[in-house]
């Protein structure tokens, strides 16, 4: 087992990462300040991990669990209410704190619950999934889907610990673990080269869930996470190189409608759609794009556009992105591996031509 520290000033946080943690509540007792608890899981979640967690929390006046129904498409703010009416019909207070169990999905939504509810409790998140763990968990982006957009109603708000259990990763659907994948490759792309290198060695042994390989990823990417998260909390900066591939990915989401890509899926495609623009913007050369794919496809992970989706509803998609400023698309591109870049300035027949070099018709 071991720790790191997202450095926030008072609202740092460590993030553990061992096996076993799920059944061993020293590691979650000392962040729970009051008497009252909520797990916030889903219905997949729930019979796999929710009885260990419980165990741990015996010793509290009060323990009450909602599982939501599982899925992107459930990522709304009529489930977030769901919360909101348990908590009320229950009486939690302001020193409640709310206990994520799950994947982003939920890990978000709990977040944004416990950012809303009475103005803002505690919680703690408890990722299951690997885009959990090497992701959403940490730096505190909270919120959920509208049909016009992806994550467009939210709030940034910290947790008070993150609980990463490896064990937990060897229950997961073999696409889901790919989909996490994408987000792990995403760090080496945008920040941090050397890891990069270390994943088209060890590929395999991610892909074959070596628990060793598994944790030296994880923590290498909250270690690159949080150390962008310290520098700009609330994006108005640097933090946006984390969204590589993500103006992409967000408009395939959407236009497909949310759960029938994933969004680790779509975030791969959209990062070659990204290299490949750096490509014709003559940032970086065609040896890297290709390398770039070599790595994702062999993490079985989506290269090109959904069929059939158009530029055109790629170009309205991306138009509402969080990042647009003064009616200006911003992207995140590669100045070179490892280092990512946020322009402005993209002419837009050079974004329509990535697009159609990445399958959009
Ligand atoms: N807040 C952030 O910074 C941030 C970062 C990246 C992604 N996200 C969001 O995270 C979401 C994607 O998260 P995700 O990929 O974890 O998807 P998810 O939460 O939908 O989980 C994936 C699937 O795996 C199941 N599952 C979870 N843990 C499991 C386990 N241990 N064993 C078996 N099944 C398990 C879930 O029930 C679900 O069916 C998206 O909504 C995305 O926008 C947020
Ligand atoms: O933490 C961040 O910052 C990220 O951008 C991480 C992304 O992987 C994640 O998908 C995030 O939810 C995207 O945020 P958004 O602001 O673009 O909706
Ligand atoms: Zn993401």
């Amino acid at each position: 087992m071991h720790c790191l520290n997202v450095e926030l000033g008072e609202r740092s946080y460590p993030i553990v990462i061992g096996s076993q943690l799920l059944g061993d509540p020293q590691h979650l007792l000392p962040y729970i300040r009051g008497k009252q608890v909520c797990v916030v899981t889903n219905e997949t979640v729930a019979p796999l991990y929710l009885e260990r967690l419980l165990e741990g929390l015996s010793g509290f006046d009060k323990v009450d669990t909602i599982a939501l129904p599982d899925g992107e498409a459930f990522k709304t703010l009529d489930t977030v209410n769901r919360i909101f009416d348990l908590l009320l019909e229950q009486r939690h207070n302001r020193s409640t704190t709310l206990v994520a169990l799950g994947g982003g999905v939920i890990g978000d939504m709990a977040g944004f619950a416990a950012a809303c509810y009475q103005r803002g409790v505690d919680f703690v998140q408890i990722p299951t999934t690997l885009l959990a763990q090497v992701d959403s968990s940490v730096g505190g982006k909270t919120g959920v889907n509208h049909p016009l957009g992806k994550n467009m109603i939210g709030a940034f708000y910290q947790p008070r610990v993150v609980l990463a259990d490896m064990n937990t990763l060897q229950t997961l659907p073999e696409r889901e673990l790919s989909a996490g994948i994408a987000e792990v490759i995403k760090y080496g792309l945008i920040c941090d080269a050397p890891f990069f290198d270390w994943l088209e060695s060890n590929m395999s042994r991610l892909l074959e869930r070596d628990p060793q390989a598994l944790a030296y990823a994880v923590d290498r990417c909250c270690r690159d996470k949080a150390a962008v998260v310290a520098e700009d909390e609330r994006e108005s900066g640097r933090r946006a190189i984390l969204n590589f591939g993500h103006t992409f990915g967000h408009a395939i989401e959407a236009v497909q409608g949310y759960g029938s890509w994933l969004h680790g899926e779509a975030v791969a495609a959209g990062m070659v759609m990204a290299a490949e623009l750096s490509r014709l913007r003559g940032s970086i050369d065609t040896e890297l794009v290709a390398r770039i794919r070599d790595l994702l496809s062999t993490a079985r992970l989506p290269l090109v556009a959904p069929d059939d989706m158009t530029v055109q509803q790629f170009l309205d998609a991306m138009a509402v992105d969080k990042k647009v400023m003064d009616g200006r698309l911003r992207l995140v591109l590669l100045r070179a591996l490892g280092d990512a870049q946020i322009v402005d300035d993209t002419p837009p027949e050079l974004l329509a031509e990535a697009l159609e070099n990445c399958g959009a018709v």
